[in-house]
């Protein structure tokens, strides 16, 4: 599979609603422009490619929801953002004053590595200005970040403070960066790729008809296309997919692709406290807080290698439906 970057990172934008945060995220990402507001529930991303200092950075950009009632969902997005975008609107006041809250926040939840920069939308209706841009450049001055106007409208500023969030977050991972793991598609191409070996054990969610497959079997390798094909689900069933053998995901022996999916989403989204709860079960060595908990968490990846989510043993699998069907739209888009 070819590369199609080098390092992928995460940004997340955060402020009240109605600042202009969807409509920034689609001028950058979609040179659009759309004067409606329609909230934003919970969260959503778009993801764009960026050249800086001769590195392709993907970026995934993740616009969450400012009103209160999702800030619960998307408090659960901080740990995994390696930048923050900050966004208020500069013709109203109380989105400015309320970024103290979104700052605590953020020295709350996100990784003390995260990168941040403050952002004062909607530069373009001067005549209706609430906050000044000596005010804004204060503040950010007083948070240690660096400041942009700017304006979907008119794409002032938009591509400029997007990319300078991209660059800070290359710079402080500049060591990462040089002994870059990178993507999946890395792991897969120094494993051997196709021919190589890597985990099946899905869970049972009866959907062997659709479009996806989830399976469970605690059989040795030998006889999983077996039963697939004369047991669960049977009836001659073949899969129109690869099957890997089984691997260890814990452990001395962890694969490593397990172990960089482990490294990039360390938690289930929907449970990020529990790991185990019979330490007797616990049959591999060394433990490790980030391990997969049996039986059964799922992790999927997007369309280019990134890992996407992780969830807990349980979560029904039937509900990744609407993730596998996002990673698909975007996949086409
Ligand atoms: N004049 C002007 N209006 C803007 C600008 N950006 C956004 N708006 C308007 O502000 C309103 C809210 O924009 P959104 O992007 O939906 O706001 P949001 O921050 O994503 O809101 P939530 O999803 O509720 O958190 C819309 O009516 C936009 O048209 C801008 O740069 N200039």
């Amino acid at each position: 599979m070819a590369k199609q970057y080098d390092v992928l990172f995460r940004l997340l934008m955060l402020g009240d609603s109605g600042v202009g945060k969807t409509c920034m995220l689609r001028r950058f990402t979609e040179s659009e422009f759309d004067p409606s507001h329609i909230s934003t529930i919970g969260v959503d991303f778009k993801m764009k490619t960026l050249e800086i200092d001769g590195v392709k950075v993907r970026v995934q950009i993740w616009d969450t929801a400012g009103q209160e009632r999702y800030q619960t969902i998307t408090k659960q997005y901080y740990r995994r953002a390696q930048g923050i975008i900050f966004v208020y609107d500069i013709t109203n006041r109380p989105s400015f004053q309320h970024l103290a809250k979104w700052a605590s926040d953020v020295d709350e939840f996100a990784p003390n590595m995260v990168q941040r920069i403050l952002v004062g939308n909607k530069s373009d209706e001067e005549l209706r200005r609430q906050v000044t841009t000596e005010q804004g450049s204060k503040l950010a001055e007083a948070y240690g970040m660096e400041f942009f106007e700017t304006s979907a409208a008119t794409s002032n500023n938009i591509s400029e403070s997007f990319t300078r969030a991209a660059e800070l977050v290359l710079q402080a991972h500049k060591r990462d960066v040089d002994n870059l793991l990178g993507s999946l598609d890395d792991y897969l191409e120094k494993e051997g790729s196709t021919d190589h070996t890597f985990a099946v054990e899905y869970e049972t969610a009866g959907q062997y008809e659709n479009e996806y497959c989830f399976f469970q079997e605690n059989c040795s390798n030998g006889e999983i296309m077996n039963c697939l094909q004369h047991v669960r689900p049977g009836s001659g069933f073949q899969p129109n997919f690869t099957i890997f053998e089984k691997c260890d995901v814990n452990g001395t022996n962890t694969h490593p692709v397990f172990a960089y999916l482990k490294d990039k989403l360390p938690y289930p989204d929907d449970d990020p406290s529990s790991l185990m709860q019979d330490p007797k079960f616990l049959i591999w060595s060394p433990i490790n807080r980030t391990d997969v908990s049996w039986n059964f968490e799922k992790f999927i990846v997007g369309p280019e290698g990134e890992p996407f989510k992780r969830y807990s043993k349980k979560f029904p699998t039937i509900d990744i439906e609407p993730d596998i069907q996002r990673l698909l739209r975007l996949t086409k888009s």
